[in-house]
């Protein structure tokens, strides 16, 4: 059942719009996104940013009003076009999942495969209950499992049709802290093997950018930019991309020679001369070194140790405070006079 990884994308969504509730009730709007076979895709965005809308967009149970939606070249939503949700090869694990109470864990995932014969059936449900571990609870009812238990039922009666896609509304949010680890790890788990893309909704940037494939991060009902947890928490569009992912000081500057000068030092710029940026930095890229080493001298208001790291508060030389992270073993304590300079590796200039 193990299936490879493709670079080819499964499922395209192109200048998606959707209207709720009348003209200017633009919910999802030229949002763009695809999804790969074998990968887990984190929607990650401020509440009422269209998350949701646009599941339900790409499940079928939203209308397009312009853009389009495809998967392995057919059609799903477009002009003229909306494929009813039982016929996109589509799963779904809403966040309120609901069991059918009077099933056992292995008729709820029996349900949704009485297109199959009964022989091919039997073999579908031990396989999804297998993957997800609970074949020992098959003959179990909804109210004798645990809540995880019962999300797990839920993961494996969504994969057992084999879709093509998988969308899932923050499916742990229910849970304690510990069990939506353990439990967030499996599913993920779980879906890069069965090979379907996955789309799953979350409000917990350091998880996305720990355990998903791509992140696609989204603000007032558009994408506003995609790619691997790395290449976004490196690099981000923006400065609300930047803050969505985490910490980041921002510097607004001009650009003069390829070059920006921000009060931690210059550093290159790719727009032209004259453009109006901003700079970028994670708390990583600020380095805190002894008094004679770096470019901006400065003094340490508090320094927080957070397990492997430390965070230092400190106060610029012309004013302003910044936030820096570094390994916890650093030596520096508060009310030392140090100087600062920029690892080009967490900085970046982006249109102001
Ligand atoms: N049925 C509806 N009728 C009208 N407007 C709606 C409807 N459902 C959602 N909206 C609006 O559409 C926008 C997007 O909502 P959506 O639920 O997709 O956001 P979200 O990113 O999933 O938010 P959250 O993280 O809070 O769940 C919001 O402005 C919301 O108020």
């Amino acid at each position: 059942m193990t299936k490879m990884a493709s670079d080819t994308p499964r499922v395209v969504i192109r200048g998606a719009e959707v209207r709720l509730g009348g003209a200017d009730g633009v919910a999802v709007s030229g949002a763009d996104l695809s999804l790969r076979a074998g990968r887990v895709t984190a929607l990650l965005g401020p509440s009422g940013a269209g998350k949701s809308t646009l599941l339900r967009a790409i499940a079928g149970l939203e209308r397009l009003h312009a853009g389009e939606i495809s998967s392995d070249g057919t059609v799903w939503s477009g002009p003229g076009v909306h494929l009813a949700p039982e016929r996109r090869r589509c799963g779904v694990v809403f966040q309120d999942f609901a069991l059918f109470p009077h099933l056992t864990a292995m008729q709820n995932v029996a349900f949704g495969l009485r297109h199959l014969s009964s022989d091919e059936r039997r073999q579908r449900v031990v396989e999804s209950l297998e993957a997800v571990e609970l074949t020992h609870r098959a003959r179990a009812y909804p109210h004798e499992l645990s809540g995880g238990e019962q999300q797990r039922v839920a993961l494996a009666r969504a994969l057992a049709p084999e879709p093509s896609v998988m969308l899932l509304d923050e499916p742990f949010s229910g849970l304690d802290r510990r069990l939506r680890a353990d439990l967030s790890a499996m599913t993920l788990d779980v879906l890069r093997r069965s090979g379907t893309a996955s789309l799953i909704i979350t409000h917990d940037a350091e998880d996305a950018l720990a355990s998903a494939d791509e992140i696609a991060l989204m603000e007032r009902g558009t994408i506003i930019q995609s790619g691997t947890p790395d290449a976004l928490y490196l690099a981000p569009a923006s400065e609300s991309a930047a803050r969505m992912l985490g910490d980041a000081e921002a510097f607004a500057g001009t650009v003069e020679g390829g070059m920006v000068a921000t009060p931690l030092g210059v550093v290159a710029a790719s727009q032209p001369d004259g453009s109006a940026v901003s700079v970028l930095v994670r708390p990583e890229g600020i380095l805190v070194g002894a008094d004679d080493e770096g470019a901006a001298a400065a003094r340490i208001v508090s320094r927080r140790a957070a397990g492997p790291v430390v965070v230092f508060l400190i106060e610029l030389a012309p004013g302003g405070r910044v936030t820096a992270r570094a390994p916890v073993s650093h030596r520096a304590k508060a009310g030392d006079t140090v100087s600062l300079s920029l690892d080009p590796a967490f900085v970046s200039v982006v249109s102001g």
